[in-house]
């Protein structure tokens, strides 16, 4: 059995009277990536931001590994390993590939107000972030300017952002958005190798890249799951083709 790493039961969020995610419950496995789909609305964005806890839910609970971490801020829960990428691209653009990186490594650094330990967090930091930077294909980009880089390897940088902070947990929210064909391509080349070691979701449009990257999917429409397996088992499911995934045929 694949370890769990976040696992999510009965979340729902209201806003007023509208339940913008309505008693949904994820697993997220090590090495596995989970996407989650549905049309405009669904909910997706509002999931992502409930686990990352960016929003609190109005119930439910979250798990983060083998702790309750239902209600804390995001930035305790960054701590506790999970790792999020926004939908707008989230990165200092007058600094360089570098700077950006390392500042997020250091965000995480233990104890970085002990100046006896300053020294081997300098160099612990520099290297996770020279890794990272190499592990998202970046090193030729590493001293350019974060706001002159093109938009896919922009997105590449703020994953590169996220990964060095350390996270066993990835939420990553349209890391395909705006690419052209060749980018795209690129990251989910890079999407495959995140797999490693890390559980990932993923909220994604673009069904190619869905389809070729999910161990598993979780489909979602006004607020609520109506299907969850594997890829094969969704895209057979009646109800999704008629409530998504015919719709998105229609569409091209
Ligand atoms: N802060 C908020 N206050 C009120 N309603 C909200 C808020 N955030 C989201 N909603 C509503 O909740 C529902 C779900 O929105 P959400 O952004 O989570 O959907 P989504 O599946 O991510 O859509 P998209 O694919 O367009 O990003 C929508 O009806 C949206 O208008």
């Amino acid at each position: 059995m694949p370890e769990v790493l976040l696992k999510a039961e009965g979340l729902t969020k209201r806003f007023g009277g509208l339940a913008a995610v309505n008693n949904v419950s994820v697993e997220l496995w090590r090495d596995r990536i989970h996407a989650v789909i549905g049309p405009n609305g669904a909910g997706k964005s509002t999931l992502t931001n409930l686990l990352s806890g960016d929003l609190p839910p109005t119930q439910g609970r979250i798990t983060l590994g083998n702790i309750d971490v239902t209600g804390w801020p995001p930035e305790k829960i960054s701590r506790q390993g999970l790792g999020r990428s926004y939908q707008k691209t989230n990165i200092f653009a007058p600094f360089s590939v570098w700077e950006n990186v390392r500042l997020a490594a250091q965000s995480r650094a233990p104890h970085a107000a002990r100046w006896l330990e300053k020294a081997t967090n300098f160099i612990a930091n520099n290297d996770r972030a020279m890794r990272t930077i190499e592990l998202c294909g970046l090193e030729n980009r590493k001293n350019a300017i974060a706001g002159a880089i093109s938009h896919g390897e922009q997105r590449q940088l703020e994953i590169a952002m996220t990964l060095a902070t350390g996270p066993q947990v990835l939420l990553l929210d349209e890391p395909l958005a705006g690419m052209g064909v060749a980018e795209a391509e690129r990251m989910v080349e890079l999407l495959l190798k995140l797999k490693k070691d890390h559980a990932m979701m993923l909220v994604e449009h673009d069904m190619d890249a869905v389809f070729a990257l999910a161990d598993h999917l979780t489909v979602m429409v006004n607020g609520q799951v109506i299907a969850s397996g594997t890829p094969a088992d969704v895209r057979a499911d009646a109800n999704v083709q008629s409530a998504y995934l015919g719709e998105e045929d229609a569409h091209g």
